[in-house]
């Protein structure tokens, strides 16, 4: 997007309300921040602040006023981001880079002397029509020279476009690169935190600058480059300015040329101001419309909730709920449009254009060149537009800033799961499987009052087999992401193989671990892919699958797909995304590779099992955690995967090389592990083998009673 098609309201707005300063004064920062603030992370969160109640404080990308905080920050937040965008630019074409900086100083000279050419032009027709004193071989030179410079400047235009692309490109990748490198570093507790999330949203949208999609105030560090291009333009214009000869009043001629074409730009924001016009950046409110509104859009256009769509009868209510959302949206309720006068909708910067010809009429009583006439009018114009042009560039550039700041304050996100280099400590296997030792752990899920899990304490040695069961909510599958480290506890200790596992990396926990969730992901891919990502080094290597898939017992489930292991699976439903380009499958024709094939729910849970087992009989492998894995399967099925899971845990000798936990409502495969936790409430009411539970007739024996 050009800078010169950005409404001028967008600058001019945040200038000319007055209330938004008012605001930040009478609004103090909730958290603390230091004035100078030490790091990018400090400075953005401390720009966060500055946003008024309500306008944007809740939306990543709303847009910080201009204020001398502001500013101050934005000042600040560049000279720490300042060494890694530079990087950023240097790092894969230094010399292009310098190139495009250089080019687009020359670009801005340009319009100087399509002007400067046009009245020497001008200046010769004029003298062939007046006097008769011209030469043909003069008129015909600056023609050519005329047509020499239109060459030059395409050929510049195209070659810097090029050149740009190139660099631009480079840049993106990186970005993009760091960003990827960065998301899938993150875990889940750090996710969850809502500043992060909008910190990720804010990096999201700078990253999204380097499309060059423009627009919403996105400002990339290549746009901010055509601020020389301005300033080099307007610099020029100056200059033609001041070598022009004038006629009688100069000084006001000048003045008034320039006022009255400066007086469109004037009046717009004089209307923004005086009639209320609201600050052009999104409310909370608007977001939750905006949202409430995509989500119910969602619903209708989606297949895979269709039947339930049809069967409860939602049609109505979907339409009523977006319509609603959608009015509010596009301000089609009358309360909200902004009051509009007579003034608004005259135009006086019609009779000021015709009242601009006053001034050029007096300059031509004294002055024999039409052609300054011309190369003055249009300096004055270019000038105007520069400087708007200009106010609109920085104005976006500071808001840029800002998103480059959390761009950079994103990159420094350390996970909450990971240890202090200090504290670390390696992962070190222990014959026979992990050990585990929970001491009075509780943990409350990020935003809730009631804690999920409150003092769980037992131990498992390794080797042996624990079933955790009890009733829905309970807490089993919080804490089997707890033992997984994909969350981590708020009190309490935990250790595995007697170290505290806060010392131990994420990543080497998890290479000795192996797990199904209940909510397991499907991925949009083949079932090799499906099942190869459990162990991605062998996700090309047949043998390896088809152990995994064979241990699942889903042999004939994947040998009955069409294309067999390299069929594609169907995980979105209906809502499968669009095919290939490629001929389409005639009426009753064989089915083409890329349709992609849906599965039952049991089926998929094997799909999962076998992911599992990609990497469950690995030696480095010394936890495996299933949540629900045979819930969906049938009792023979179950059993038969049991035995599966057993003889995994096991060296052929028989002794047991892996610790085994089991989520599961099923008793009857509860029963066959070492020990049983019963869960209620966040609580292990009840911890012991089958027959010391059964023996005691609490709530597991009634559970038991229940299920046979
Ligand atoms: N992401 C979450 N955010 C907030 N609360 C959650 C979240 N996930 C689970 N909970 C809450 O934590 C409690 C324990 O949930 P958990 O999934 O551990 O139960 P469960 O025993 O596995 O249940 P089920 O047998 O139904 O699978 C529940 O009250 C649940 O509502």
């Amino acid at each position: 997007m050009s800078v010169s098609s950005i409404p001028l309201q967008f600058f001019l707005s945040d200038f000319w309300i007055p209330t938004i300063d008012g605001l930040e004064h009478s609004e103090p920062c909730k958290h603390d921040s230091p004035a100078e603030p030490d790091s990018i992370y400090d400075a953005w969160l401390a720009s966060r602040h500055t946003l008024p109640e309500g306008v944007g404080r809740g939306v990543p990308g709303a847009s910080r006023p201009i204020t001398v905080t502001n500013l101050k920050l934005a000042h600040r937040m560049a000279k720490l981001c300042a060494p890694e965008m530079l990087k950023l630019f240097w790092s894969h074409h230094p010399l292009r880079a310098l190139l495009m900086v250089s080019i687009s100083f020359v670009r801005g000279i340009f319009p100087v002397f399509k002007g400067y050419s046009h009245a020497m032009i001008i200046n010769e027709v004029q003298s062939l029509i007046s006097s008769g004193h011209f030469t043909w071989p003069h008129l015909v030179r600056l023609l050519g020279t005329e047509f020499l410079r239109v060459v030059l400047e395409k050929y510049l235009d195209s070659f810097a476009t090029n050149n740009e692309h190139l660099v631009q490109s480079s840049a993106r990748f990186s970005v993009e690169y760091q960003q990827m490198e960065q998301r899938v570093r993150l875990d889940v507790p750090t996710l969850s935190d809502p500043i992060v999330r909008d910190l990720l949203s804010e990096s999201d949208l700078f990253v999204s600058s380097f499309q060059g999609v423009g627009g919403f105030g996105l400002l990339s560090p290549f746009d901010f480059i055509r601020i020389f291009t301005l300033l080099s333009e307007l610099v020029s214009h100056i200059y033609i300015l001041s070598t022009l000869q004038y006629g009688p009043l100069p000084l006001i001629t000048l003045a008034f040329s320039l006022l009255s074409t400066a007086y469109p730009f004037f009046q717009s924001s004089f209307m923004l101001y005086r009639y209320g016009f609201e600050v052009p950046a999104f409310t909370d409110n608007d977001m939750r419309l905006a949202e409430k509104q995509e989500q119910m859009r969602q619903l209708s256009l989606s297949e895979s909730h269709r039947p339930e769509v049809m069967l409860f009868g939602l049609g109505p209510w979907i339409l009523d709920t977006w319509a609603a959302a959608r009015e509010a949206g596009l301000g089609i309720n009358p309360s909200r449009r902004p009051q509009e006068s007579i003034f608004s909708h005259m135009n006086v910067a019609e009779v000021l254009t015709a009242l601009q010809n006053i001034p050029f009429v007096l300059m031509l009583q004294s002055s024999t060149s039409l052609g300054s006439l011309s190369l003055y009018r249009s300096s004055i114009q270019s000038i105007v537009y520069t400087v708007s042009n200009l106010f609109i560039t920085v104005q976006m550039a500071i808001q840029g800033i800002f998103l480059m700041g959390a761009f950079c304050a994103s990159m420094q996100i350390e996970p909450l799961l990971q240890p202090k280099r200090e504290e670390k400590v390696k992962y070190e296997s222990k014959t026979g499987g992990m050990r585990i030792e929970a001491r009075n752990l509780s943990f409350t899920y990020p935003g809730c009052t009631e804690p999920a899990l409150k003092n769980v304490s037992f131990t498992l040695e390794a080797g042996e087999t624990l079933a955790l069961v009890g009733y829905n909510g309970s807490g089993k599958s919080t804490l089997g992401k707890l033992l997984l480290r994909i969350v981590d506890f708020n009190s309490g200790e935990l250790y595995i193989n007697d170290v505290d596992i806060r010392r131990h990396d994420p990543a080497e926990l998890h290479a000795a671990t192996t797990a199904v969730f209940q909510g397991f992901s499907k991925y949009n891919g083949t079932v090799s892919e499906n099942v190869g990502v459990g162990y991605v080094a062998d996700i090309a290597c047949p043998e390896a699958l088809r152990r995994a898939v064979r241990l699942a017992e889903s042999e004939r489930i994947v040998d009955g797909l069409p294309q067999g292991i390299d069929t594609r699976l169907d995980a979105y439903g209906f809502d499968a995304p669009p095919p290939p380009p490629g001929p389409m499958p005639t009426c009753g024709g064989a089915r083409p590779a890329w349709m992609p094939h849906g599965l039952s729910g049991g089926e998929w849970q094997r799909i999962a099992l076998a992911r599992a087992f990609m990497r469950a009989g690995r030696p480095e492998v010394h936890l495996l955690l299933f949540d629900e894995p045979t819930s969906a399967l049938d009792a023979h099925a179950q059993n038969k995967i049991c035995d599966t899971i057993d003889a995994i845990a096991r060296a052929p000798s028989g002794r047991r090389t892996k610790t085994v936990v089991f989520i599961t409502h099923r008793l009857a495969t509860a029963r066959r592990a070492d020990k049983i936790a019963m869960m209620e409430h966040g609580c292990i009411t009840e911890f012991g083998t089958h027959d010391e539970l059964l023996a005691r007739g609490g709530a597991y024996a009634a559970l038991y009673r229940a299920s046979l």
